[in-house]
């Protein structure tokens, strides 16, 4: 549908980390629309002051899971970009939960898609569908058609293949009106920049610790990364020539990254935390794999005897360790052949970003009294 002079594009997950970059992005970048839909289950209502003259953007408080809710949420639009998703590797919500929302809810967009007529869907999946795998296979510089051993058993990866499975299968599909529906699935690896939940913790931990980050994976490691701004961008693309050449992007995967360096994650990570003064301790990890497998088994049991009394999450958990200590980066020229995706912002741009950013937690911390800091660096 088309409101005024422009199309009315919906964001599901749009107040989360990438959806808030997003619509941001899309404000700034794509002149063909006149309103966007910010679908999500916990409102953040400063997004609601984004609205301009040109384009107005509207808060939608539902539920993805909920098929009547996201129905009413895409009712009139053109295309929707969906990133609603329960990002959890860490048993912080039961599978069951995750499934619910993850593939439950794709299902929804889906059904809704068609119920509603709208022919565009834009699914943000992950490299998590692919991997890596809990057996240790390494995927170096791999692309859309790399060969690899999928092992999916924990319920955030599973979840996302199953939903990026539906997507590209409903690619084709008649939807009412007789117009067929277009999909496509980005898989963006390891997002970072303004507003990571996860950098947060990082530095809230490393405040702990004297500033110090104690290697645990070997730094030849490396673990693909992508700026959120670039992330962002690569979707705004991706749903602008869906529409223009359906056939060449429909049901077609695309890896999401950019040029940031191929690093192992903690010495990724350092890249920001390093100029708030935090140091990494060892050239190598500093206890050995299978002691750390152990404290990762003690996390996971911890977890289980502490269900149902208190939700223990802790970073570290046998999962994790094992996707940190597998490497997964991926080159690929698919994005920029098929709807001509070249990152927006270069590395040195994205790096300094995020270095902003992670200063601004230094300043905003109003607990710094309460971990001692006031100067009290590990390393000096
Ligand atoms: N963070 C990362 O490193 C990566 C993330 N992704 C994908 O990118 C997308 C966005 O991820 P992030 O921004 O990191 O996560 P996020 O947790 O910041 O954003 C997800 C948003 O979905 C919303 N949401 C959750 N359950 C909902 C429900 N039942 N109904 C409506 N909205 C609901 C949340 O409120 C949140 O605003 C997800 O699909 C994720 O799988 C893919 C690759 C890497
Ligand atoms: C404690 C140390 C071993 C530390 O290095 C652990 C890092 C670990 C928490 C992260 C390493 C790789 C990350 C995942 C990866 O970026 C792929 C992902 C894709 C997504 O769609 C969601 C997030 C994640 C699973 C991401 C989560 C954090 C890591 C496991």
């Amino acid at each position: 549908m088309t409101v005024g002079s422009g199309q009315v594009y919906v964001v599901t997950g749009g107040c989360g980390f990438l959806g808030s970059h997003l619509v941001r992005m899309l404000l700034e970048h794509e002149k063909n629309i006149s309103e966007i839909r910010v679908f999500d289950l916990h409102l953040d209502e400063s997004l609601r002051t984004l609205s301009n003259d040109r384009v107005k953007v509207r808060l939608i408080s539902g539920d993805i899971s909920r098929l009547e809710d996201v129905r009413e949420a895409l009712r009139g639009s053109h295309l929707v970009i969906h990133t609603a998703s329960l990002v959890d590797v860490w048993g912080r919500v039961p599978a069951s939960k995750i499934t619910e929302v993850n593939v439950t809810g794709t299902m929804n967009v889906l059904q809704a898609c068609k119920e509603e007529e709208v022919q565009y869907l834009v699914y943000t999946s992950s490299m998590e569908v692919v991997g890596p795998n809990i057996h240790g296979d390494h995927f170096y510089r791999g692309n859309e058609d790399t060969e690899y051993r999928i092992y999916h058993k924990e319920p955030y990866p599973l979840s996302k293949a199953k939903a990026e499975k539906l997507v590209l299968e409903a690619n084709g599909a008649k939807i009412k009106g007789g117009k067929l529906l277009y999909t496509c699935s980005l898989r963006p690896t390891g997002i970072y920049g303004e507003g990571h939940e996860l950098m947060k913790q990082f530095h809230r931990q490393g405040l702990r610790t004297g500033r110090c980050v104690f290697r645990a994976i070997p730094p030849a490691i490396e673990h693909g990364r992508v700026y959120v701004g670039n992330v962002a961008w690569m979707h705004l693309l991706a749903a602008r020539q869906l529409q223009i050449h359906p056939s060449t992007l429909g049901g077609q995967v695309y890896f999401c990254y950019d040029s940031s360096p191929y690093k192992s994650y903690e010495d990724f990570n350092m890249e920001f935390l390093s100029a708030c003064g935090f140091k990494i301790i060892g050239s190598r990890p500093l206890v050995p794999y299978f002691l750390l497998y152990l404290l990762a088994l003690l996390n996971a049991l911890m977890q289980w005897v502490l269900h149902g009394f208190f939700t223990y999450a802790p970073i570290l958990n046998p999962y994790t360790l094992a996707v940190a200590s597998t490497t997964f980066t991926v080159q690929t020229d698919k994005a920029e052949k098929h709807f001509g995706y070249q990152p927006l912002y270069a590395w040195e741009e994205a790096k300094k970003r995020t270095i902003t950013w992670v200063k601004s937690l230094e300043v905003s911390r109003k607990d710094l009294k309460d971990v001692g800091e006031k100067g009290n660096y590990c390393c000096n």
